[in-house]
């Protein structure tokens, strides 16, 4: 395989804003079917990391190229998403369909695969937080990328959603694709990686397997080997 499937390298990627660096000199190299988590305490980074990959924003330094002859190069589910309140999610996916090469039977699939069949036509102004989310991946999936991103994607999901959302991860890189996700909720998507990095102030402090990880802090619960990492910079007591 071209690159040894490597779909994206992040090199000594840098983020400031003004005078305040977001992100210190940053290096990752993502490749095809794996599930990589971006992990961290509110602002750690998380959004900012995906921002930069997906181009919404610019690094400060550094190149970040991604690997993929696909025309579009990554489907994204942003942490929120305004859709307009008058609209039914097929009225969104056709809109999104217009720049993506979606069939009108991709729509009505990913519509089932989201549970938003039976209420399709029903108005965004109406849903609840976690049906407008489900709206938000339904968009992100539409696409036929290489790679998928998903920023803090169990936000305002329930347990069943948590699991199935789960699934779909599962699905997708089942056929090679690679999916990149940031989420604050640790327990959510541990068991779903197959590499975390987990961010502090800007750096990635840790990175790699889950259980190698584990055996490294001896421990079995991500939280924990986040609380140690808090500890070794005197965060907390
Ligand atoms: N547009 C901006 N201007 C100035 N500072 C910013 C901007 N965007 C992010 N930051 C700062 O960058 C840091 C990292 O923010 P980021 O949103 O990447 O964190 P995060 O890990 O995603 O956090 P959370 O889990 O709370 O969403 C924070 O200190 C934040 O205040």
């Amino acid at each position: 395989m071209a690159n040894n499937g490597l779909i994206l390298e992040v090199k000594n990627v840098t983020k400031s804003y003004g005078k305040k660096q977001v992100l210190f000199p940053t290096d990752l190299s993502i490749y095809k079917g794996e599930c990589v988590v971006f992990c961290g305490g509110n602002g750690a980074g998380k959004s900012t990391l995906i921002k930069l990959i997906t181009g919404i924003e610019k690094p400060s330094s550094g190149t970040i190229h991604f690997h993929t002859t696909k025309k579009k190069w990554f489907g994204y589910m942003p942490d929120h998403m305004n859709f307009p309140k008058e609209l039914s999610p097929v009225e969104v996916l056709n809109y999104y369909k217009t720049f993506v090469d979606a069939s009108f039977a991709d729509i009505d699939a990913i519509l089932k695969k989201v549970g938003l069949w039976d209420v399709r036509h029903q108005k965004i102004g109406s849903f609840s937080k976690g049906m407008a989310q489900r709206v938000n991946l339904a968009q992100a999936l539409l696409a036929d990328c290489d790679v998928y991103i998903f920023d803090e994607p169990t936000n305002g999901l329930d347990p069943y959603w948590v699991i199935e959302f789960k699934k779909i991860i599962k699905e997708l890189t089942k056929e090679w694709k690679t999916v990149i996700l940031s989420s604050h909720i640790m327990r959510d998507v541990a068991e779903i990686s197959d590499r975390i990095f987990i961010l502090f102030e800007g750096q990635v402090k840790e990175s790699g397997n889950l259980q190698d990880i584990y055996a490294k802090y001896n421990t079995n619960t991500l939280e924990d080997v986040f609380l140690k990492l808090l500890e070794k910079a005197n965060i907390v007591a």
